[in-house]
């Protein structure tokens, strides 16, 4: 029998992974695939480096009360309608990648996104970062953003232990270009993006208070400066973390926090090397270190992401399993 899965917004970036990523998960016996611009289409013409042999429908196409699990990948504003839609018709558990269910508050979420068109439905999700936060109960999960996935997992320990202690934190992100998913701007498109990088959405950029609010459930922590910029490669995100604190602790017991909170985890590791992006392209893993600048007195976090996969699409089916009781790295364990 197996799980019947729905994915809407089949025909983006992130669309895609999942896709791929369920179309091989041993739990999915059946796999039904909306888009609205592709419907019709078959999903490996559409997609060649999938081999899939379905094609999409349109999304009013799947009997969404048959589903079991339903991932929604449509934009932030977009997506909270159909989450409630889905719901409403009787999914049991609704896996949403955009930003519409992550910030707690509605007030929040309009400071920063515009009106909410499902605030009811705000205070059932659970923010799916199980390395920090557990595995999902109910039946919405929000799926973290790209750049707060890496944040806030370098930055956790540190605030859970001397979250009193740090005066300010400064996030130094470069992302690649499918971060800005698959419409293409002209601020994306090849001819602005290569051989350039720039930063953008500073000091203000939407993700600022996802990162504030989810470290300050774990403990202590200051307004965060939080700026990205563009650089010219595919996929992959690397951070740099300034973090200026009263006691500045060892690199190595910052190691020893990431070893002992992500202990058992199967995508979080801490090293004494710095991450590469090319170290965590195309898997689920997140990748950290740490380094002390006694002279300025600052410690030094690095996080490296793939947006796609643990910033969005492998970390939504690791969220999936969980959910469900499943090993976290069902079906990803090629991404480890
Ligand atoms: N890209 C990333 O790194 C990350 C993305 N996310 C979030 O996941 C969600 C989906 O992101 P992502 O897949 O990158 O976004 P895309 O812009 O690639 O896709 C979003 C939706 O737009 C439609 N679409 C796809 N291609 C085009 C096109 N060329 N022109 C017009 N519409 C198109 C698709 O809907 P349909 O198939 O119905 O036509 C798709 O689901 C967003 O909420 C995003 O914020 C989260 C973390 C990381
Ligand atoms: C390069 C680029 O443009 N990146 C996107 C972040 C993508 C992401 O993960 O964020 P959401 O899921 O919240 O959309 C941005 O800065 O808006």
């Amino acid at each position: 029998m197996g799980l019947k899965v729905g994915i809407y917004g089949g025909g983006g970036y992130a669309g895609a992974e999942l896709v791929r990523l369920l179309g091989g998960h041993p739990k999915v016996g059946g796999l039904e695939v909306a888009s609205r611009g592709y419907a019709g289409r078959a999903i490996g013409e559409v997609f060649p480096q999938i081999s899939s042999k379905g094609s999409f429908v349109g999304p009013e196409e799947i009997e969404a009360s048959g589903l079991d699990v339903a991932f929604v990948a449509y934009g932030h504003g977009e997506s909270a309608e159909t989450v409630a839609a889905l719901l409403e018709a009787g999914v049991g558990l609704v896996v949403d990648l955009s930003a519409d269910f992550r910030l707690p508050e509605v007030g929040m979420y309009e400071e920063w996104y515009g009106v909410h068109p499902a605030p009811g439905l705000l205070g059932e999700a659970h923010y799916g970062l199980p390395e920090v936060f557990g595995a999902a109960e109910g039946r919405i999960i929000a799926n973290p953003g790209c750049y707060p996935t890496a944040a806030v997992l370098a930055l956790a320990p540190v605030v859970k232990r001397v979250g009193g202690g740090i005066k300010s934190v400064t996030i130094n992100a470069l992302s690649g270009v499918s971060g800005a998913g698959a419409r293409p701007s002209v601020k994306t498109h090849f001819v602005s993006a290569n051989e350039s990088a720039n930063a953008y959405g500073a000091p203000l950029h939407r993700h600022t208070p996802e990162i504030e609010t989810m470290l300050r459930r774990v403990g202590e922590s200051p307004a965060v400066t939080f700026v990205p910029h563009l650089i010219p490669i595919s996929r992959g995100e690397l951070e740099t973390i300034v973090v200026d604190l009263d006691d500045v602790p060892d690199a190595g017991e910052v190691l020893g926090w990431y070893a002992d909170d992500y202990e058992g985890w199967s995508f979080v590791e801490a090293r004494e090397e710095y991450p590469h992006v090319s170290h965590v392209a195309n898997t689920n893993r997140c990748r950290l270190s740490a380094a002390v600048d006694r002279r300025a007195g600052k410690l030094l976090l690095f996080s490296a992401v793939d947006n796609l996969l643990k910033g969005a699409s492998g970390a939504a089916v690791q969220n999936m399993n969980l959910a469900l009781g499943y090993p976290e790295d069902l079906g990803l364990e090629h991404l480890k």
